[in-house]
């Protein structure tokens, strides 16, 4: 049997990472375009995605009425409540999505969280939230040995904590403990805005502090609470940026991506 070369040597395997958060809101209306962009994207950049499913669980719930409701953005799961969303997530958004990247002949992989350690988390607060998890540690190894052998991870955001409980994970939260996990030099969340609205118009570039007044003044309000805080929670020396853009441009020249880009520091030059 021949040996194999560790994979970290081949040069394909310097490419950094870029996590993808794709949005419930914007999932069944991301155009092929859109799927056929990773193709080009992954030239460049390992790339991983994580979505969310907000809209799926929801749906899925009301046909099973089964009442549901969110408090500070995250949603009250019960045991009756978590199974919905497992199978939300991971049978049917997570299978859309691989099966979308397929048709365009890339080698997607459908992971959960709850998987094999691949997001340990801890409860939130279980009176309040029930079955509501936190991440405190990403199996950064399974996901390398992915992209390592070119797949492309698919993560749904459910976590498992040490006591073996599958937890529902906000999608928002777990992109941006799976970028800073894997040191990525991008993380994009992809939603149905074109990124932070002041007064109809996406504001091009922001920093955490502006970020904290928009939340306060209210400007920033509902689904774009936990999104933007967990843009600003990923931020590090190795993560500089982070984008907020819409599912209806695809990611093509993703240097020119119009959007919302939140930095730790303001270019200079930018107002
Ligand atoms: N200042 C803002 N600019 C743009 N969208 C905002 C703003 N404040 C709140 N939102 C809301 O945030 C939503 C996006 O968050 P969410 O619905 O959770 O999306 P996703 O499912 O993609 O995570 C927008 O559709 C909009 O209703
Ligand atoms: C705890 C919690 O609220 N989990 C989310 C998980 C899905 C999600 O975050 O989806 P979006 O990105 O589409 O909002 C939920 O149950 O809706």
């Amino acid at each position: 049997m021949s040996k194999l070369t560790p994979a970290i040597e081949r040069e394909s395997d310097q490419k950094p990472v870029v996590v993808v958060k794709l949005g419930g809101s914007m999932l069944d209306r991301l155009s092929e375009e859109f799927y056929q962009s990773f193709t080009e994207l992954r030239e460049h950049y390992h790339c991983i995605i994580v979505h969310g499913g907000g809209p799926a669980i929801t749906l899925m719930l009301k046909r099973l009425n089964i009442e549901t409701e969110f408090y500070e953005g995250f949603r009250k799961t019960t045991k009756e409540t978590l199974e919905v969303v497992e199978m939300a997530l991971s049978g049917k958004v997570n299978a859309q999505i691989t099966a979308e990247l397929a048709r365009q002949s890339i080698r997607a992989i459908g992971l959960k969280g709850s998987d094999a350690r691949l997001l340990t988390a801890k409860f939130i607060d279980q009176e309040k939230w029930g079955y509501v998890g936190t991440i405190e540690h990403v199996e950064t190894d399974l996901l390398l040995r992915c992209l390592h052998a070119d797949y492309m991870p698919v993560i749904a955001p459910l976590g498992k904590t040490t006591g073996g409980q599958t937890v529902n994970i906000n999608a928002d939260l777990a992109a941006a403990a799976v970028a800073k996990s894997m040191n990525a030099e991008k993380l994009l969340f992809v939603t149905d805005v074109p990124g932070i609205l002041r007064g109809g118009k996406a504001i091009e570039d922001t920093t955490p502090e502006e970020v904290a007044s928009l939340i306060e003044t209210g400007l920033i309000y509902g689904g774009m609470i936990p999104k933007v805080n967990a843009a600003v929670e990923a931020l590090s020396d190795q993560l500089q940026e982070v984008m907020i853009v819409s599912g209806e441009q695809p990611l093509i020249k993703h240097n020119q991506l119009k959007g919302t880009r939140i930095q730790a520091r303001r270019k200079e030059g930018v107002k």
